[in-house]
């Protein structure tokens, strides 16, 4: 069985502040966004977790090894540094989707994401040393994107065939499994999932190109951390490349192989 911590990371009042008092430079905000995202994924790497940008006002974080007093140190420290301040909710559960919208409700029921006295409210469960478990991330990536888009297409339609290929594995594996999946920049998407087989991926890829046409292929790892998982998956993708193969289980080698 594998476990994931995970945390929802939500700017306070954020939309207010992004028109008051009249409507601020659009680049700013990215400035800001990016910036804040860059500093959230800092901060949770060094302890090995993992950050996804989202919508970038709400970001959604895979926590494992993290524990409260670090959240809180999160938070103070962005407080201290930025004109925004955060609220993190924080739960664990044995399917992503699950401990996701156990951390979500414990901010709805502090109040509304654009309540203005509602503000770093810090919330949460976290896993103990002693009651850690694995948790499975997968990284897929489109086969042969560069030659199939990117050296192909102008950029803008290369961008919507693999929006189109995220668009469709992440419904698929939220609907089919309770797996968190997010687009990670170039061709490849990095999902978070609960302790599923081999044949989950198998039918993940050949959904996605049954529905959109395009290929996918991926590696799953397993491991302590966010990090560590998605390390191994890191490699197991590599011996897809190298095999030709569109699934490989990091440590679990296929019958036959
Ligand atoms: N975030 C992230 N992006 C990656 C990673 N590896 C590659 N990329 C991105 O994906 C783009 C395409 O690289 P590849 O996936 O290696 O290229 P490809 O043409 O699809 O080749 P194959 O994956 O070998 O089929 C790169 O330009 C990077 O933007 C990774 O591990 N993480």
């Amino acid at each position: 069985m594998t476990t994931t911590q995970v945390t929802l990371v939500q700017i306070d009042n954020y939309g207010p502040w992004t028109t008051t008092p009249e409507p601020r430079r659009e680049m700013d905000l990215q400035t800001l966004q990016s910036r804040l995202f860059a500093d959230v994924a800092q901060f949770l790497g060094h302890r090995d977790a993992y950050v996804f940008f989202t919508r970038f006002d709400n970001m959604i974080a895979v926590t494992n090894g993290v524990d409260g007093a670090a959240h809180a140190t999160l938070q103070e420290s962005i407080g201290n540094r930025y004109p925004v301040s955060v609220s993190l909710g924080t739960a664990v559960a044995e399917r992503p989707v699950d401990a996701l919208e156990a951390a979500n409700r414990r901010l709805q029921t502090a109040g509304s994401a654009q309540d203005e006295s509602r503000t770093e409210v810090l919330a949460g469960e976290y896993l103990s040393e002693t009651d850690r478990s694995d948790l499975q991330v997968a990284h897929f990536d489109v086969v042969n994107a560069t030659g199939k888009y990117t050296d192909r297409l102008n950029e803008f339609d290369t961008f919507i065939n693999i929006e189109q290929a995220y668009g469709s594995l992440m419904r698929h594996l939220r609907e089919a499994h309770g797996a968190l999946s997010f687009f990670v920049g170039g061709d490849n998407v990095v999902a978070v999932c609960p302790d599923l087989p081999e044949t989950a991926f198998s039918s993940a890829v050949e959904q996605v190109e049954e529905d959109v046409d395009i290929e996918l292929q991926v590696g799953v790892g397993q491991g302590a951390s966010a990090h560590e998982a998605g390390f191994a998956a890191k490699h197991a993708l590599e011996d897809c490349r190298h095999d030709g193969t569109s699934v490989e289980l990091f440590g679990a080698p296929l019958v036959g192989d």
